[in-house]
This record gives structure tokens, sequence and C-alpha cells, in this order.
């Protein structure tokens, strides 16, 4: 595939090639980026696409790299869950530092300078480690669990009741 990347307003790549299938879906879900389809015909309409993540690394893929860092530098001894925990907690403050005294953040965080996205993919990253090898300690099958969570709130939250309302389930009288 051809492919020249450039950014958009946001700051983020999107890309101006055609993929092997002709999907911009498919070209998303290579990058983790956001994607616009432009209309070369007159010029005028960009149509953004929704973010996507890349398909790899999985949860399980995660998981497994963590414990091969901790096995290499005998540190299961340090990871119990109440540790993890609490580094997970502290790698929360950390993105939270990222944002503070700057007033709210649009979408796509329009006004961060690549240098700061980076930092916040870092801090991000930080987080999903430490959850997913807490879910590891803690034996909680975190793909799975999710899936059970998400049809949770389904039913706790049926989109015709509550659409467009982000009241907490416990406001809403049947
Ligand atoms: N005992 C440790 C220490 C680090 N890490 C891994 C998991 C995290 O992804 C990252 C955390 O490293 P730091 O504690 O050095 O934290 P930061 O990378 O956020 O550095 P800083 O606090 O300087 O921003 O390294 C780990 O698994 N176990």
């Amino acid at each position: 595939m051809m492919a020249t990347s450039g950014k958009d307003s946001r700051g983020l790549k999107h890309d101006v090639s055609v993929p092997s299938n002709g999907s911009c879906e498919e070209f998303a879900a290579m990058n983790g980026t956001a994607t616009e389809v432009e209309t070369p015909s007159n010029g005028a309409e960009v149509r953004p696409q929704r973010f996507t993540f890349s398909p790899a690394p999985s949860m399980e893929d995660i998981r497994r790299m963590q414990a091969e860092f901790t096995d290499e530098r005998d540190w299961n001894k340090f990871h119990q869950p109440r540790n993890l925990l609490l580094a997970m907690v502290g790698e929360v403050g950390e993105v939270a530092e990222l944002f503070q005294w700057r007033g709210e953040a649009a979408e796509g965080l329009p006004d961060w300078t690549e240098t700061e996205r980076e930092q916040l993919a870092h801090e991000l990253s930080d987080v999903l480690i430490y959850l997913v090898e807490l879910a590891e300690k803690c034996r909680v099958d975190l793909p799975q669990a999710v899936l059970r969570k998400m049809a949770l709130n389904r039913l706790k939250y049926p989109a015709s009741k509550v659409h467009g309302s982000a009241k907490k389930y416990t406001e809403y009288k049947d």
C-alpha cells in the first residue's frame, strides 16, 4: 500500500492513500489514528471518521509482556495486588497532572503539542499496564469481565430510556 501521511487541525495523523481493500476503517485499524475521507472531485467535503485503536496488542499480549518484564527483574515480590493498585492510582495522578490548570480540553486535544500528546500516551499506558497486571494478580479475566460489565451497563441504561441524559440510573423513576 502506498501511504503518505499528514496532520489535521487537531494534530492527528490522517492518510490520503488507498488501503488494500479501499476501506478507511481498515487503514484506521492499522494505524490507530483518526482518518478523514476526502472528496477530491469538489475538494470541499471532509468527513471525519471515528478514532480507532490498532488491533494489537491484545490485553492478553499486554499481560504477557508485563509478566515477562517483571519476571526478568525479579519484581513479582513487589507486585502484589495492593502495590499494583497504588502504582496504578499514582499513574492516574500523573495523567491528571497533564490536564490540570489548563481548562477544558476538546476532543482530539487540538491545543496540545506533540510532546504533550506523547507524555499523555506514556501515562495512559502506565495506567493500563498496571491495571492489566492488577487484574491478573487478582485472577480477573479482564477482557471477559469487560464483556459482562458492558452487558450489565446496557441493561441498567437502556438507550431508549436514557438517550441524551447523563443522569445516574438511580435517578430514573420508572
Ligand atoms: N516497580 C515497577 C516500576 C516500573 N514498572 C513499569 C510499569 C510502568 O509502565 C512503568 C512505571 O515506571 P515509573 O515508576 O518509573 O513511572 P513513570 O514511567 O511514570 O516515570 P515518572 O514517575 O518519572 O514519570 O514501569 C513496573 O512494572 N514496576
